[in-house]
């Protein structure tokens, strides 16, 4: 019976092939799968994941060819498959590979920098629109420091940046045993400089400079929002210097490129044309329909062409919005217990398809907006959860649809998840008294603002 142990590798493979599984969806689903112990003919796989929703995806497209494949390569005429998840499993029993590999150490040096681990080169599909921004971005990962220095990119909201930023980063993580790698946003970089300098103490900005100056690749994402600010703009400038003359990479992204950022200083203007410039530009229809295929397969759906087509068609701006109609649409169809049809996706989609595409500013955007940039949900926001990770942006989204579109209390208590208009007056008062004294919290509503209305 070890012999599926001892084999595997090669099952894994052979399903692969035999079933036509394309590489990221092996490497997302398959790879990860262990055999937690074989007894008489039941294979026990491990799915080494929190999601106990992962265990059900992979349950419904991968028992069948396991259960045949196992059975061809080691001879057992028959055999059962059970799933499990760590939980389940008592921590000491946990077979030692698993332990090593769900949080190996490539895993913390990514934690480290900071970066999402679904954002990598193979989940970023090129098109016409980034074709040259992902060919910079690789070359840059394939030798850091040493032609393009700095990489800046540019483009316009939800169009991939951060994306391909963490690409560059995972990727020089798994060639580069050694480097240190730091992705932050600018408003984190002039959040930690804040608090440093509130604690006032020498040993705490030599502590700030020797993080930012003793690094190899830095990420710096949203540059835009250090503008203006003017002790983070002479830190960024200093650690720029720095970093660059010690050969080590630069990257940085912004909403524009160097020469139309107006009140950007000349200095870094000139440093910042110093390596190569790529932008990245709307996707078109191919792409689009592309980067939808891609996440049908990632998130182990299968749906209708004609549906596919139609959110890409009507989603052209921004590939996070285009995201969001596509979990739109799968949401409903759960919530409504019915099949994804043209007809589901349409009546699912009607306040994000207008028909002039006018962007215009609601509760509902501003909330996701918020949900975003504090790496929450926005169910997170309406729900009841009441840590301190979700209370905050819940009560940053009251303030902010209450100061920027004037919206009653009652309607924000209504798109929050019903909440009393006493609950929301409560939340907008704690950030308006905040905001008096605390910097970083004024930071980050003024790169929110920006983030929610670019123009305003
Ligand atoms: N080419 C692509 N292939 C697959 N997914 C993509 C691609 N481009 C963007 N995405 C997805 O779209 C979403 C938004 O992308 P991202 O956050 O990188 O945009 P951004 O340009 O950094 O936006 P912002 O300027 O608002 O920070 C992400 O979920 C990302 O994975």
């Amino acid at each position: 019976m070890d012999k599926v142990i001892e084999k595997w590798d090669e099952i894994l493979q052979i399903v692969k092939v035999e079933y036509d599984v394309a590489n990221v969806a092996f490497n997302t689903w398959l790879k990860p799968l262990k055999v937690y112990e074989v007894r008489d003919n039941v294979v026990t796989i491990l799915v080494p994941s929190e999601q106990s929703v992962l265990l059900d995806i992979v349950n419904k497209k991968y028992r069948l060819p396991l259960q045949v494949t196992i059975c061809e390569v080691t001879g057992m005429e028959s055999c059962e498959i059970q799933f499990i998840l760590p939980e389940n499993v008592p921590k000491k029993e946990i077979p030692s590979y698993n332990m090593s590999e769900s949080k190996s150490l490539r895993d913390q040096r990514c934690e480290e920098a900071h970066l999402n681990p679904k954002y990598t080169f193979d989940s970023f599909i090129v098109g016409s629109n980034n074709k040259f921004a992902q060919a910079a971005a690789l070359a840059v990962a394939e030798s850091p420091g040493d032609t393009y220095n700095p990489l800046f990119i540019y483009g316009g909201a939800g169009l991939g940046k951060t994306h391909l930023m963490h690409s560059i980063a995972h990727y020089i993580i798994d060639n580069n045993e050694n480097s240190k790698v730091l992705y932050v946003t600018s408003e984190e970089f002039t959040n930690e400089l804040i608090e440093t300098i509130r604690n006032g103490n020498n040993s705490a900005m030599s502590k700030f400079r020797e993080k930012y100056r003793n690094i190899d690749v830095l990420l710096v994402d949203d540059i835009q929002f250090i503008i203006g600010k003017e002790s983070t703009q002479e830190e960024f400038f200093h650690t720029f210097n720095s970093l660059h003359s010690a050969k080590k990479q630069i990257i940085i992204s912004s909403d524009k490129p160097p020469k139309d950022m107006e009140i950007l200083e000349e200095r870094f203007r000139s440093r910042f044309e110093w390596g190569l410039i790529a932008d990245i530009t709307l996707p078109d229809y191919e792409t689009r329909m592309a980067i939808l295929h891609k996440k049908e397969e990632l998130d182990g759906y299968n749906i209708s062409e004609e549906v596919i087509k139609y959110i890409a068609t009507n989603i052209k701006s921004n590939i996070r919005e285009l995201e969001g109609a596509f979990n739109k649409v799968m949401a409903s169809s759960k919530l409504e217990k019915k099949e994804v049809t043209l007809e589901l996706a349409e009546k699912a989609l009607k306040d994000i398809i207008s028909p002039d595409q006018q962007k215009e500013i609601t509760p509902e955007y501003i909330i996701s907006v918020v949900a975003e940039h504090y790496h929450v949900t926005t169910a997170d926001l309406c729900g009841n959860k009441r840590s301190s990770k979700i209370v905050m942006p819940r009560q940053i989204a009251m303030y902010l649809c209450r100061d920027i579109i004037d919206t009653s209390l009652k309607t924000i208590g209504k798109n929050l998840g019903n909440r009393d208009h006493t609950t929301v007056m409560h939340g907008i008062e704690k950030i308006e008294k905040e905001l008096q004294t605390n910097d970083n919290l004024k930071n980050s509503i003024d790169t929110l603002r920006k983030k929610i209305n670019p123009q305003g």
